[in-house]
């Protein structure tokens, strides 16, 4: 004989699926969980991990500042290259954010990642790091102007009225930037090169991850918990060989994948319950790797021996999909997983 319970079972209907497995569990919270996570939250409260409404406020109005910074400096640019009025008129560039901040999950002081998108007559090399460069540095709500051009993924930092700002620049195979641009389409990608593909990547990224997990509240919530224990602990940096912000951002997410209707502090403990029995290098992905279609290189160690050599493998969930941890090495996993 089959009992209630197990016909009740196979009667219902398959799991949601989440990432790339089945979840490991469907349990929601109990009476305790709910209370447990009370306590966390007001714990993450009172550690004032959360900035105020006037630095929220602050924070907007700086992006704001920015858009328009960068739409007027697109307008000039394109009327000094001698382009007809209907041109000009329509020449356009956005910012978009990224990073914590766009996960929604940045703390006081912390920086605004940030990228400009404009057309494909508007280069990185003089456009973005000569012009937009000196029209910056002549504004007085502008300090410590620092460009990078060589870097991996070059990039302007400075402070705007106080607030920190990467800003990163990506040319596109387009004439006029729509103001509703969709980064995550993968067209974007089209005839770019590979330092704009990596300007866009963490803006594809950050969407990614928000589509993935089953309660973004949650995962919010969760990942601000682990990004203070991870600070305090000494293990939040991704240029020491440890994990930095978006290496815990994707960790989590995972952990919402497999436990879909888990509360934060339920999930905070399955974090811990989890990775202490992750066999590295299993690489964590929140969606399979796309096939690499328009040619960049994806993270592949079947095919890429130096992605063999990569000790705690977290995926990217944006195509290129690549190891966004290459920076651990046997040492730092060690004393991450002490
Ligand atoms: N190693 C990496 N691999 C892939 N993307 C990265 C890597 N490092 C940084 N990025 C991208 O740049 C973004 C900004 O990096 P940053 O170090 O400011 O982290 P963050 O997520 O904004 O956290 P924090 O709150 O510490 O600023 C990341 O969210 C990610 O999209
Ligand atoms: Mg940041």
């Amino acid at each position: 004989m089959v009992s209630s319970e197990r016909l009740s079972e196979s009667a219902a209907p398959p799991p949601m699926k989440y990432g790339v497995t089945k979840p490991l569990s469907l349990a929601g919270p109990t009476e305790a969980d709910l209370q447990r996570n009370a306590e966390l939250e007001k714990v993450l409260r009172e550690s004032v991990l959360y900035e105020s409404e006037e630095e929220t406020a602050r924070r907007e109005e700086v992006l704001r500042r920015l858009d328009e910074i960068v739409k007027q400096w697109m307008k000039q640019l394109t009327r000094q290259r001698g382009y007809p009025d209907q041109m000009v008129g329509d020449a356009n560039a956005i910012i978009v954010t990224f990073g914590s901040y766009r996960l929604g999950v940045h703390g006081p002081g912390a920086d605004v990642d940030t990228l400009c998108v404009g057309p494909s007559y508007v280069n990185r090399e003089e456009d973005f790091f000569i012009l937009l460069h000196d029209i910056l540095a002549e504004m007085e709500e502008v300090r410590e102007l620092q460009p990078v051009p060589d870097a991996y993924v070059p990039v302007m930092k400075f402070k705007f009225q106080g607030i920190s700002i990467d800003l990163l620049y990506a040319s596109i195979t387009l004439l006029v930037i729509p103001e509703d641009l969709d980064i995550s389409d993968q067209s974007i990608l089209y005839n770019v090169d590979g330092p704009t593909v990596r300007s866009l990547n963490g803006c594809r990224v950050a969407d990614q991850i928000l589509k993935l997990v089953p309660n973004a509240k949650h995962f919010r919530t969760t990942l601000r918990c682990l990004k203070f224990w991870a600070k305090r602990r000494g293990v939040y940096s991704n240029v020491t060989g440890f994990l930095g912000g978006v290496n815990w951002a994707l960790l989590v997410a995972r952990i919402c994948q497999f436990y879909p209707n888990a509360i934060p502090s339920m999930l905070v403990s399955r974090f811990f319950r989890v990775y202490t029995q992750w066999c590295w290098p299993n690489p964590v992905m929140l969606c399979p790797i796309e096939e690499d279609e328009l040619g960049f290189l994806v993270w592949d160690p079947r095919k890429n021996p130096k992605d063999r050599t990569h000790h705690m493998p977290i995926i990217t969930p944006a195509y290129p999909c690549m190891n966004s941890s290459y920076n651990v090495s046997p040492s730092t996993l060690r004393v991450m997983m002490d």
